[in-house]
């Protein structure tokens, strides 16, 4: 159903619930050299989401905030079909992606064979991921370095050509998982930028971190998830001032 203003929905999430079943290993009791259960050992569940319902609209870059462990990265893995609910439903009009591409990047590579190899993760011709090389190489500003193996590049190089190996893609529902936290200062502008780019192109970006700054100067709402609930979903700063005041 489109919104009253006439905006298209691309994802509803319909009460999902997920729930992990984990293995508890139980507790060793200091000293005695035995293992002594102060905790039931076992299959244990978390249940990381607790029936949460929203739905995101094209055009609309909507961050994703909330303290440690309190489900976004779940919420995230949810849309993109890595997580399946065990309740509920999440219902989308393309496939969303997760930016990123760095289980299919191999570190002895220079980055120009990891530029081909990411293209063709994110499901790219050959001759795309060749046309869009220069792009990629000038996003990441790694031109003198693109020849040398992936391994000596340093921590925020290696986020930069990830960054713009998944950036060169148009996508149409683009989740981005804290990957501003990483880089310099300039870096970050131009990763901003480029999300705000993805954005005007009629795409929809979820941004979940733990920078408010970031999400105040990207995204349009935000949506807080406090312990697996969703705790408030709406204007940026009226969202953000709820999320800190609650952190006093
Ligand atoms: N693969 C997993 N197996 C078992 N439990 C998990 C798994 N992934 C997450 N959890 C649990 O689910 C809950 C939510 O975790 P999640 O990673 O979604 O939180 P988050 O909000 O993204 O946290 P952070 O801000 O620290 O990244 C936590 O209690 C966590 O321990």
């Amino acid at each position: 159903m489109p919104a009253p203003d006439g905006r298209k929905p691309v994802v509803v999430v319909d009460n999902v619930h997920v729930e992990y079943r984990v293995h508890a290993a139980g507790r060793r009791a200091a000293g005695t050299g035995r293992t002594l259960l102060s905790r039931a050992r076992g299959l244990r569940t978390v249940h990381a989401l607790k029936g949460v319902s929203f739905t995101a609209y094209e055009n609309e870059s909507i961050g994703v905030i909330g303290s440690n462990g309190s489900g976004k990265s779940t919420l995230m893995r949810t849309l993109v079909g890595l997580t399946p609910p065990s309740q509920g439903a999440v219902y989308a009009s393309s496939r969303p992606n997760l930016l990123g591409v760095g289980a299919a990047l191999i570190p002895d590579l220079s980055g120009e064979k990891n530029i081909m190899l990411g293209g063709l993760a994110l499901g790219f011709e050959k001759s795309e991921t060749d046309g869009l090389r220069d792009e990629i190489v000038g996003c990441a500003e790694l031109e003198e370095f693109i020849d040398l193996p992936m391994r000596t590049y340093s921590s925020g190089m290696q986020a930069r050509l990830k960054f713009a190996i998944a950036a060169a893609k148009q996508h149409e529902i683009l989740i981005v998982d804290e990957a501003l936290a990483v880089g310099d200062q300039r870096f970050r502008q131009r990763s901003e930028a480029r999300i705000r780019e993805i954005r005007e192109n009629a795409g929809t970006v979820f941004l979940v971190s733990h920078s408010m700054k970031s999400i105040l100067d990207t995204c349009s709402r935000v949506i807080w998830i406090n312990r697996g609930e969703l705790e408030m979903d709406g204007d940026p700063r009226e969202v953000v001032d709820a999320y800190k005041e609650s952190r006093k």
